[in-house]
């Protein structure tokens, strides 16, 4: 890849996550540091304006600090051992954390909404689909999700406090385009620059290439825990879904705004899969088929030529037994898959809504929900 095209990575991305880590935000555990904070949210707003950009942009910023801020505001020096300590921390920290946010935010008349996720919740395929659609709903409403831990709820995260898994795992489930990790150093060195002077730095490399995992040492500091290994390993999963990961210095000036820009600022890991067919294969290899629904020539015409979602109304049947957020196929009636994607609708409800308009749903569920069956963000065509 040239120059340009790599610079080009950020300066094309339209949906960006942005993960700060414990260190940044905490000041190495001295407590929130509100104009770092600032700084952020300025050019988180920025980016969504689309103010000297280019484009306007869709962020999702994934911070850290709740259990360091918690520690502070709780009067520990030093970090407990037992998880429920931790936990607590947290809880007490995740106040002041979400609500430096809201204040930055809203001083640069940007919106923004606290979402706090676990690891399971992206495993199941229900919550994924709920935590997916909400995202995608926030950032359709032009606000900034801030995204944590939900630390109350979890043990072996809070153990390796590690939200750069957390920052990767959004970025697949809303298929970012990328991923930037701010953190205490330049970015990825040969070797851990705290500790080896000789270390070189690295401009750009491929993602998930194994030499780069050789080279990450853990964490630096006693206040951030995951080191660089687990932003090697989070570039890793990012790409997995097509987003290519930027690793670069939290505190340098405008560091959000110059990337969006296309400058070569920190460590580039470039993604060396497209996202479309990042998320083929995805459904391909991540997701057992659990039914199917037939279309009619209609709705087939719609999904193979239009991009549209699938709407009930253009479904003639249901095959097999399926719940919310399952991988089912969309059948023609001569049985060619046309697509497959993740269901809103069980497959007893779907059997209801078969060849109904929207305006029927509420009446035939008891409750109002998604006009689609699959949503075009969340289906794939296939054979083509
Ligand atoms: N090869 C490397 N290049 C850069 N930093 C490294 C490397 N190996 C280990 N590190 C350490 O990782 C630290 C960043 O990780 P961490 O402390 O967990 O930060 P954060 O809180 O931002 O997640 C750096 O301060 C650095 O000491
Ligand atoms: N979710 C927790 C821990 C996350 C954590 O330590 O992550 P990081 O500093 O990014 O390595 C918190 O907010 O304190």
């Amino acid at each position: 890849m040239t120059q340009n095209q790599t610079s080009g990575v950020l300066r094309d991305a339209r949906r960006i996550v942005v993960k700060v880590g414990s260190s940044l935000v905490t000041n190495e555990g001295r407590g929130l540091d509100e104009t770092a904070i600032g700084e952020w949210s300025r050019q988180l707003a920025a980016l969504v304006r689309g103010d000297g950009v280019g484009a306007p942009r869709e962020v999702i910023m994934v911070s850290s600090g709740a259990i360091a801020e918690g520690m502070k505001r709780l009067g520990w020096t030093a970090r407990p051992k037992e998880i429920h300590e931790l936990q607590a921390a947290a809880a007490v920290g995740q106040m002041g954390l979400a609500q430096m946010y809201e204040t930055k935010l809203r001083e640069h008349r940007m919106g923004s909404a606290q979402v706090l996720l676990t690891h399971a919740d992206l495993a199941d395929r229900e919550r994924y689909l709920n935590a997916r659609s909400t995202l995608l709903t926030l950032l359709g409403l032009g606000v900034v999700p801030v995204i944590n831990e939900n630390d109350t709820v979890v043990n072996d995260e809070i153990k390796f406090g590690d939200n750069d898994t957390l920052g990767a795992l959004v970025a697949n489930l809303v298929e970012a385009d990328a991923l930037v990790i701010l953190t205490d150093q330049k970015g990825l060195y040969t070797a851990d620059p705290r500790r080896d002077p000789a270390a070189q730095f690295v401009h750009e490399a491929q993602a998930g290439d194994a030499a780069l995992e050789a080279m990450a040492g853990g964490a630096g500091s006693s206040i951030g825990k995951g080191g660089m290994i687990t932003k090697i390993l989070a570039a890793k999963r990012a790409a997995g879904s097509g987003a290519s990961t930027v690793i670069a210095w939290g505190r340098e000036p405008d560091v959000l705004l110059r990337l969006a820009q296309g400058e070569s600022i920190g460590t580039l890991l470039v993604a060396q899969t497209a996202k479309t067919q990042a998320r083929k294969q995805w459904m391909a290899d991540h997701l057992q088929l659990r039914g199917a629904v037939v279309v009619d020539e209609g709705a087939a015409a719609k999904l193979r030529h239009e991009g549209k979602s699938l709407l009930p109304i253009g479904m003639t049947a249901v095959e097999g037994e399926f719940s919310r957020g399952d991988v089912i196929a969309v059948r023609d009636h001569g049985g060619a898959e046309i697509a497959r994607g993740l269901a809103n609708y069980a497959s007893a409800e779907a059997r209801l809504l078969c060849r109904k308009p929207s305006p029927e749903f509420e009446a035939l569920l008891g409750y109002s929900a998604e006009p689609e069956m699959v949503h075009r963000d969340n289906l794939v065509l296939m054979g083509g």
